[in-house]
């Protein structure tokens, strides 16, 4: 007989009873768009779980989602993910391709297609081997930007550098990811970076500038209209593929005409592999050379403007790096490993400034989120930027403090910024050792300060991004 006393199980409420944002969809995206709000969707997300509670559901034109905010409930997401998770696509990405006849790169393929070439581009692009040999290259990268902030402090008396890092930052990116995927430097560290990598540069913020907007709306729409949105996405598309197919024929012409006898980065191991065909190491490599770029330089933004307002953790990482250089000379790998608090100092900016605000997948099975069913194949989010800010989820949260993530608290499913599992972000390893070289580097050599501690207000520009650049200033370290 069922015992009387056990409680019955909370049956799991129905998917309608979700708390909704907004009553009509389009209502929401008159609105959205009235009020400008898209650069804004990271705070509107946060308001809307503050007045909500931990799940509601959203309707924004076409785009209808589930969002939730607590890592059991992402946990909760990821386990039913399946062997072929997705994410929602972007239209006006993949409608570009289509009218250039290019083949998509993993970000925007789905089930087998998507893990064939996800299996083959691990091996290089993020298992710790192939990470090991792209390492070195980076590293003198980063010994570069170095020695060019020397060379500008020199020239004044005041022996420091106030100066507004952006454009740097991205050079710096564009230089380091370039040199591990090509091999070949572009020169952008020396004092005349040339014009045409410059215009790559402005080129990516362009089609991320221009991304954003067409999210909400039809592609087909735009297209038909051939708007002046529509036609600055697609020559900055095409002004990113110009520069990328610049950079994959050079190696492609030396490859045939001998194979390199030592590793010369990402695209040459590829060709030598010979497992993905030529058309998708293109595909691929130019979303890893356009992804390479902006994402990496925020973070190192935000990252160097938390170290200048918060001098203690500065003068905390700067000891622990000269603690792991004073080990004797070592594999850089395992420098890298000896420095948890820089990288600690990595994940708390990520968690106050994630570069994705959201992680997305479809669960394959019903899933229940909060006690309320959710069906499969319903697109589903977890909003990143307001579970870094919850007092539910980090105590403190407006606090900058890379300890948190060395206490024996339990994190798990708190540390998303790169997302998660088989579908994780594949430039992550490149990302997070580019960061942590920089900031070994930069640190090693400098002291940062900042004019102002007010926070930095954010924007949504398909990344996260600050509204204004900070001003920094860099003393060199006698
Ligand atoms: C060199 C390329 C590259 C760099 C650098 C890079 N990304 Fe990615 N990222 C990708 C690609 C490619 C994908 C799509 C992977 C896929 O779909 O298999 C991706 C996907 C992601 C996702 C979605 C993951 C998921 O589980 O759905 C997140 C989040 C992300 N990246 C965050 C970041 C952050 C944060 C940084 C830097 C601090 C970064 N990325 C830097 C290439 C990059
Ligand atoms: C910001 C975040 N958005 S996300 C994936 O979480 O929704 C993100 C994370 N990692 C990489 C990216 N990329 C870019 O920036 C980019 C530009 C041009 C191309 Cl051809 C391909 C890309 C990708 C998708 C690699 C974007």
């Amino acid at each position: 007989a069922s015992s009387s006393t056990a409680p019955a199980a909370a049956r799991p409420l129905p998917y309608e009873a979700i708390p909704r944002s907004g009553r009509s969809a389009w209502l929401s995206l008159y609105r959205l768009w009235r009020s400008n709000s898209f650069q804004r969707f990271h705070l509107v997300m946060q308001r809307n779980f503050q007045r909500l509670g931990p799940i509601y559901r959203e309707t924004v034109g076409t785009y209808n989602c589930v969002n939730v905010l607590l890592p059991r409930d992402a946990a909760q997401l990821f386990q039913s993910e399946g062997i072929f998770p997705r994410r929602m696509g972007i239209e006006s990405w993949i409608a570009h391709r289509q009218l250039r006849n290019h083949k998509c790169g993993i970000f925007l393929l789905n089930g087998e297609e998507w893990r064939s070439d996800r299996l083959i581009l691990n091996k290089e692009v993020i298992s710790p081997a192939g990470t090991r040999k792209f390492l070195p290259f980076l590293n003198a990268v980063a010994q570069d930007f170095v020695t060019l902030m020397h060379r500008r402090i020199s020239k004044n008396t005041r022996r420091s550098l106030t100066v507004d890092l952006y454009g740097d930052l991205f050079r710096f990116t564009l230089e380091a990811s370039s040199y591990a995927l090509y091999g070949e430097r572009l020169g952008l560290l020396e004092e005349s970076p040339n014009a045409e990598s410059q215009r790559f540069i402005s080129a990516v913020e362009t089609m991320l500038r221009t991304t954003l907007p067409l999210l909400f709306m039809p592609p087909g729409l735009m297209r038909w209209l051939n708007t002046k949105l529509w036609r600055d996405h697609i020559e900055a598309w095409d002004t990113i593929f110009k520069h990328a197919d610049k950079c994959i024929q050079n190696i492609y012409q030396e490859f045939c005409l001998g194979q390199p006898r030592k590793y010369s980065g990402i695209m040459a191991e590829l060709l030598m592999q010979a497992e993905l065909p030529l058309d998708s190491i293109k595909a691929n490599i130019t979303e890893f050379t356009a992804g390479g770029v902006d994402t990496t330089a925020m973070p190192l933004l935000f990252t160097l403007f938390e170290l200048a307002r918060n001098p203690s953790v500065q003068t905390a990482i700067r000891r622990e790096i000269a603690e792991a250089e004073s080990q004797g000379p070592r594999e850089l790998a395992k420098v890298l490993n000896s420095m948890p608090l820089l990288k600690s100092a990595l994940k708390e900016t990520l968690r106050l400034y994630p570069v994705g605000i959201t992680v997305q997948r479809y669960p394959t099975k019903d899933v229940v989120l909060q006690n309320y069913c959710v069906p499969a194949g319903t697109l589903c989010q977890v909003g990143l930027y307001a579970m870094g800010r919850s007092p539910e989820v980090f105590s403190n949260p407006e606090r900058y403090d890379p300890l948190r993530w060395l206490s024996k608290e339990d994190n798990s499913f708190k540390a998303l910024a790169f997302g998660f599992g088989a579908r994780q972000c594949i430039g992550r390893r490149l990302a997070e050792t580019e960061m942590m070289l920089f900031l070994m580097h930069v640190l090693r050599n400098f002291r940062i300060d900042t004019v102002s501690k007010a926070d930095i207000p954010t924007v949504f520009g398909f990344i996260l991004m600050p509204e204004k650049p900070p001003l920094l200033t860099f003393r060199p370290l006698d």
